[in-house]
């Protein structure tokens, strides 16, 4: 049985008050068992929220893969568990566009997350052009084996993979429950053919690009689609409550 995990991505969103808006309404909350629900503050709120949190787990937006050291403006695996964070999200689609991460970088930051226990959660996803010449699939395969590339096959089950089509991100354009499916089931063919199916039966891939409470229980009931990493509407209590039972009900 694999993990369902619904995890909220607030970017570079919120203040002081949204923090404890969102961590008061979260903390009311009744989250089935089923469903492991993470939220990720922007990392100055990361302690404020792993002190806070009562029903959610905790994760960072992004960290360096080095212990310490001089690395100006990075944040270690360690620091992560030291304020409370038990997932990192790493090769997000706006760290590779915006801020030129290379699938490399990113596998060092998911070797490096599993060494200190931190599960990373790696970004993989296809822009619309590679969408539009039917490249996605080799972008993709690329993306997961690469971002895996420095594990061994064994700790391959200790990393969430997320699907996250970039042109489905923040345009309110899901990508269909098929579509989605299709690309889920290819990246578990992938990780198979690298560690067999024992380990990639385990692994939880999530779906991310517009999730809201009215598509959430579709994709999620697909059978390759694990739950989901939600963006904007991870901002809104209602919404997102409304997402997490959404995966309770197809646990
Ligand atoms: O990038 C995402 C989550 O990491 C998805 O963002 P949206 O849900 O806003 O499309």
């Amino acid at each position: 049985m694999r993990d369902l995990i619904v995890a909220g991505n607030w970017k570079m969103n919120g203040n002081r008050q949204f923090i404890d808006e969102m961590m008061s309404g979260l903390n009311k909350a009744i989250f089935s068992e089923s469903v492991k629900v993470v939220v990720c503050p922007p990392s100055v709120y990361l302690l404020d929220v792993s002190q806070k949190a009562k029903t959610v787990k905790v994760g960072a937006q992004n960290m360096y893969f080095e212990d310490g050291g001089a690395f100006t403006g990075e944040l270690s695996p360690s620091m992560l568990i030291d304020v409370g964070c038990s997932y990192v999200v790493v090769g997000h689609s706006e760290r590779r566009e915006i801020f030129a991460e290379e699938d490399v970088l990113v596998a060092k930051k998911v070797s490096a997350a599993v060494r200190h226990c931190l599960t990373p959660i790696l970004c993989v996803g296809e822009s619309l052009e590679h969408r539009n010449s039917g490249q996605f699939f080799d972008v993709i395969a690329r993306q997961v084996k690469i971002g895996l590339s420095l594990l061994n096959a064994e700790n391959f089950a200790d990393v969430v993979v997320a699907y996250e089509p970039i042109w489905a991100i923040g345009t309110g354009q899901t990508a269909s429950p098929a579509q989605a499916q299709e690309v889920h089931e290819l990246i578990r063919k992938v990780i198979t053919e690298l560690a067999g199916e024992n380990v990639s039966e385990r692994i939880s891939i999530l779906y991310g690009g517009s999730v809201n409470a009215a598509s959430a229980q579709e994709l999620f009931s697909q059978p390759d689609i694990d739950g989901g990493l939600v963006g904007g509407a991870s901002l809104k209590i209602d919404e997102f409550i409304a997402i997490c039972s959404a995966a309770a009900e197809v646990a």
